[in-house]
């Protein structure tokens, strides 16, 4: 097999190796995914984002995500800000284009902003819990209570936005040590898909601190999907306006749901690092 072609990105902080699977079509086998994903071995990253032909007509391009550990989601948020991106950079329209991006969940639209921002349209969020999915709570509730063992009893509220997140409210995220809890409810049976964990303290009505221990990936610097399932819980309980910065370790995003029903709006930068090749076969895979 020829060399991988990749492009290095990301989005405040959670960063990415992006494969265009139309030039370069390659097999991401989950071990080919953990050594491209190793900091070591590898290039280095949370997430592989492969881009392709789209199926919907209105899509310009349709993106699929793997996680470090090799597994698949359905929705990487900082991920589809970056494919607007990439994709804005390999045919340079007039800025601030609209355009529309398949993800393994639906057609979001992405606008890229003349300040370098990208807007993503993510999607109306899935409250019902056998959409999550999660299993042992009856119906859809304001929150949940989760006891684990050797940790005291937790209140989260739970969502999926393409991909499952749960989200527990703290009142000091920054002097937390995130990873036993959030490892222990990836665990739990009631999440058989495992889940996104997400720590999010509450500073103001319009401002929310964040931190996220993402599934197939452990703790990010910053999380796209998992700002929008914590905007969007916290504003279920009243506690933040229908628009929050939130404040992710890696920067900050704007999260807006106007009403229920409506796509959640996620406004935020990307970065580009730099581009490559990576030699699968000089590594036995
Ligand atoms: N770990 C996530 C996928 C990446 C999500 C995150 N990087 C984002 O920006 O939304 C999952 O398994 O559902």
């Amino acid at each position: 097999m020829a060399r991988l072609r990749f492009s290095k990105m990301h989005g405040i902080g959670n960063d990415f190796v992006m494969i265009d699977q139309r030039t370069n079509p390659t097999d991401l086998t989950p071990e080919r995914c953990r050594l491209l994903a190793d900091r070591r071995l590898g290039v280095g990253c949370d997430q592989i984002i492969g881009i392709y032909a789209a199926k919907h007509s209105n899509a310009v391009v349709a993106y699929r995500i793997w996680n470090a550990d090799g597994s698949q989601a359905g929705q990487c948020g900082n991920g589809a800000r970056c494919v607007a991106a990439w994709v804005q950079r390999e045919a340079p329209g007039k800025v601030g284009q609209v355009m529309h991006l398949e993800s393994p969940k639906g057609v979001h639209r992405a606008q890229c902003m003349a300040d370098g921002q990208v807007q993503i349209s993510m999607g109306v969020p899935e409250f019902t819990p056998r959409n999550i999915p999660m299993v042992g709570f009856a119906d859809m509730q304001d929150s949940y209570a989760l006891a684990l063992p050797g940790f005291p009893e937790i209140h989260f509220g739970a969502v999926s936005m393409g991909n499952p997140h749960a989200v527990v409210e703290v009142d000091d995220v920054a002097g937390m040590q995130i990873e036993p809890l959030a490892r222990a409810v990836q665990t739990d049976i009631h999440f058989p898909d495992s889940v996104n964990v997400g720590f999010a303290q509450v500073i103001s009505r319009d401002e929310v601190q964040l931190r996220v221990y993402e599934r197939g990936a452990g703790e990010t610097l910053a999380c796209g999907s998992g700002a929008c399932a914590a905007a969007v819980v916290l504003m279920e309980h009243g506690r933040v306006a229908r628009s929050v910065t939130v404040r992710l370790p890696g920067g900050d995003l704007q999260i807006e749901w106007p009403q229920h029903g409506q796509s959640v709006l996620m406004t935020g930068p990307t970065a580009f690092v730099f581009e490559g090749e990576f030699d699968f076969e000089g590594q036995g895979l």
